[in-house]
């Protein structure tokens, strides 16, 4: 299988390649050449494995990583999904007969991200070994993946981590996950400004290719493949364990931000899988529900909120939407991006919603949803899961996707319940020293951050 960038002026890259770089040096998303067209054989060899979440991550993703021998494919993913504390990796938990939660919180830094990152962090490593290169990895981040990345990471020999992040603007301990870890290759970046602006300083770091070349640079954020690729994963699995008579119609609710998380769900169906359509629940920084309900892709200010990993505008992954949504059309693809670039926004004609559905969330009704919720089913959930309990559907069977453990979240859990949730890797942390770097969030002085530290 070979990767090709949604812009079209980049060679055709291996998994290992595209894996490697990040993003597309044409500053487009790698996809698939071919997406696999999944057929009954290969759903009941998914079937076969519902109980054995790596066995079946292994079965997806060797149709991806074809040059990766399988057996170290194999022990790659094996290795990754030893630090979960739920048998079930991803458990899918029924609250009512129409509603379940798939719990994407069970990784090290209790957060979705971890599916993909304990990945990437083995693949980085594996990587290092077979081409006894080092590897520099930059991040932005508004709360999860910094951390994800830095613990996919942690003493992996060869790699330094450099995450920027929004200064003030995650939780408290979300910034500790990332800078309390005391080791000498990670790098917490914080900046004056919002996610977005963290996002294009990184591409525009990305975009220097001798510089990128010189560091062996490569990306963490969902702008890489392989994170799209691992999260989709779960979805299969949440699909195989619903009862028979809810998979036809059930609807993934998904909490959204940077468009990867919902990406993931729709091109497992576009392979295939027969997922019903997702319902793509924003904070109230709502670019993607204005456009999935009006075809307008415009920008505003972000505005903090009590969702605060949520809190984008510009989200990369919709470049990858686009891409299909647009037949393929790279040229096509690069004349959207240009013109929103420059205008800061496009409106679509006749714009194909294809199998999404939106919904929006303010900071007024969050903590109402997650009382309603605790009083209803005597459960807790973080305030981003709590965008996609605003108004599930009594009609029909839904997936909530449980993105965060509330532990992360415990002054807007405690205002919203009186109880506050704790977890003790992050009590562990509150006593220790922070160590962040103050950076402006431009890309030559990222860039001579990273030189002088690089690994
Ligand atoms: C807890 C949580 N929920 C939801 C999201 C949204 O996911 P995505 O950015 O892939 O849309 C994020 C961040 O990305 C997150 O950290
Ligand atoms: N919500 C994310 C933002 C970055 O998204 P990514 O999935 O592209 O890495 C975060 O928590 O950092």
């Amino acid at each position: 299988m070979r990767f090709i960038s949604t812009r079209g002026q980049t060679a055709p890259h291996s998994f290992s390649d595209a894996v490697a770089v990040g993003l597309a040096p044409d500053g487009g998303l790698f996809v698939p050449e071919t997406l696999p067209a999944f057929d009954a054989g290969a759903l009941a060899r998914f079937e076969a494995l519902k109980n054995d979440y790596a066995g079946l991550c292994f079965e997806f993703l060797r149709h991806f990583a074809t040059d990766i021998p399988a057996d170290t494919l194999r022990a790659i993913i094996q290795k990754s999904y030893t630090r979960f504390d739920a048998p079930d990796i991803a458990p899918l938990r029924k609250l009512d007969d129409r509603l379940h939660v798939l719990e994407l919180f069970h990784g090290p830094t209790l957060a979705f991200k971890d599916f993909a990152l304990q990945l990437l962090g083995n693949l980085y490593e594996h990587q290092c070994a077979v081409r006894g290169e080092s590897i520099n990895v930059l991040g932005a981040t508004s709360g999860d993946t910094g951390s994800a990345a830095i613990h996919g990471l942690l003493g992996k020999p060869g790699t330094a981590i450099f995450i920027l992040y929004p200064d003030g603007r995650t939780s408290p301990l979300q910034e500790r996950q990332m800078a309390c870890t005391g080791a000498e290759n990670v790098f917490a970046l914080a900046i004056d400004g919002t996610f977005d602006d963290a996002q294009a300083a990184l591409k525009d770091v990305f975009g220097d290719q001798s510089f990128r070349a010189r560091h062996h640079l490569s990306a963490v954020n969902s702008i890489n493949l392989a994170r799209i690729l691992a999260q989709c994963v779960y979805y299969l699995s949440a699909w195989l364990r619903l009862p028979p008579d809810a998979r036809a119609g059930a609807e993934f609710v998904v909490p959204t931000g940077n468009f990867g998380n919902v990406l993931a769900g729709w091109m497992l169906q576009k392979m295939g899988v027969p997922l019903r359509g997702f319902k793509v629940a924003t904070n109230q920084n709502d670019i993607l529900h204005r456009l999935f309900t009006t075809g307008e892709y415009r920008v505003t200010g972000v505005r903090p909120s009590l969702a605060p990993s949520m809190d984008i505008q510009v989200s990369s992954n919709f470049e990858r939407f686009l891409y299909y949504s647009l037949g393929r059309d790279a040229a096509r693809v690069r004349e959207v991006m240009r013109t929103f670039k420059a205008a800061g926004r496009y409106v679509f004609e006749n714009f194909n919603r294809d199998t999404f559905s939106a919904s929006r969330c303010d900071d007024a009704e969050i903590p109402g949803i997650i009382r309603r919720v605790y009083e209803k089913y005597g459960y807790i959930v973080d305030p981003h899961t709590a965008c996609a309990l605003k108004d599930p559907d009594p009609g029909r069977p839904s997936v909530v996707l449980a993105t965060a453990s509330p532990a992360k979240f415990p002054d807007t859990i405690r205002e919203a319940v009186g109880v506050e949730p704790r977890h003790p890797s992050l009590e562990a942390l509150k006593a220790r020293p922070l160590d962040k770097h103050k950076i402006e969030a431009t890309p030559d002085a990222i860039k001579a951050f990273i030189a002088a530290r690089a690994a």
